[in-house]
């Protein structure tokens, strides 16, 4: 068996295009333009990329996006300062401070500080909460990724067992809860680095979504064959870019896989997109 490709780097394309045309309508209609403020702080390369590539990928819907590069040495209040003046510029729709932020900087209480309204990655407590009890205003952005993925390949998730790996607070822990909510109604098992056995747990997925950060991790004797395997890592190796499953190896016994690159994290940029728009539309029904 070869599985069959579930191709991000299209589907976020197909769906850029759409936005395109859903921010054109936004704008005639209001006179506004969405407008993203991008947080930068230190120099790690890949955060750097991740950012010029999701300016990029505003500036190709029509989202207007406003970089705010700080050095390292920021200190914590100095960055608490910079988000309470985006928290009341009415010019500003969505916040995003891109991660990891360096050593010294206490990245909770940064979190904490954006306006939930204007919280476009659904980091803050209160968004995290409404996700919890089923009244989201924000999707996190990976997870909803990795659920739009699902969707628009037409694979069921209704009565599925997925099992995931990895309990981050950005992917396995909102990604758990948005699978079994009403609506997905997926059967979800939540797998970390205590699980017992994991083999044998990943083996009874139908839909396995892997997150833990560790090359290659998932074996082909893992998966159950046909089974649907979402690669959320993507790990800097010295043979490149790879993901957490071994893709060559999984590619032979799954029915679906998705590639790193060009998996999940087109997708994740993707629906920053879509809270940004959405938070513009919020802005201009408040004003
Ligand atoms: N504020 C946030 N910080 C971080 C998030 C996040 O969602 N919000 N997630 C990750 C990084 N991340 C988004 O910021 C991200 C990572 C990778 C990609 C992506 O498109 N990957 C490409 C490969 C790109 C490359 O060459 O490195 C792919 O998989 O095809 C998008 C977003 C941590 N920080």
């Amino acid at each position: 068996m070869t599985a069959q490709i579930l191709d991000g780097k299209k589907l976020a394309k197909q769906i850029r295009t759409e936005l395109a045309e859903q921010v054109t309508r936004f704008a005639a209609e209001t006179k506004v333009t969405p407008t993203l403020a991008a947080v930068l702080v230190g120099d790690d390369p890949a955060s750097d990329v991740y950012v010029r590539n999701k300016r990029r990928d505003c500036a190709e819907v029509g989202i207007e996006s406003i970089l705010h590069r700080l050095p390292a040495e920021t200190s914590q209040s100095e960055l608490l300062s910079l988000i309470a003046k985006l928290n009341i510029d009415s010019q500003v729709h969505g916040i995003l401070v891109q991660l990891p932020l360096p050593k010294h900087i206490n990245t909770e209480q940064v979190l904490e500080a954006i306006a939930p309204t204007k919280d476009v990655d659904a980091f803050h407590p209160e968004n995290v909460g409404r996700l919890v009890q089923g009244r989201p205003v924000f999707l996190p952005c990976t997870p909803h990724g990795v659920v739009e993925l699902l969707k628009r390949n037409n694979i069921p998730i209704a009565g599925k067992h997925v099992v995931v790996v990895g309990r981050s607070d950005i992917v396995g822990k909102p990604l758990s809860i948005m699978l079994a909510q009403k609506g997905a109604d997926a059967t979800v098992t939540l797998c970390h680095s205590r699980t017992q056995n994991l083999p044998e747990v990943t083996r009874l997925a139908d839909i396995l979504v892997v997150a833990i950060g560790k090359p290659n991790f998932i074996t082909a004797d893992m998966v159950r064959p046909g089974a649907v395997v979402v690669d959320v890592g993507i790990n800097r190796t010295d043979a490149g870019l790879v993901g957490d499953v071994d893709f060559d190896a999984v590619s032979k016994v799954a029915g679906h896989i998705t590639p790193v690159p060009g998996g999940v994290g087109p997708l994740t940029r993707v629906m920053l997109l879509i809270n940004t728009l959405s938070a513009a539309r919020v802005s201009s029904q408040h004003n």
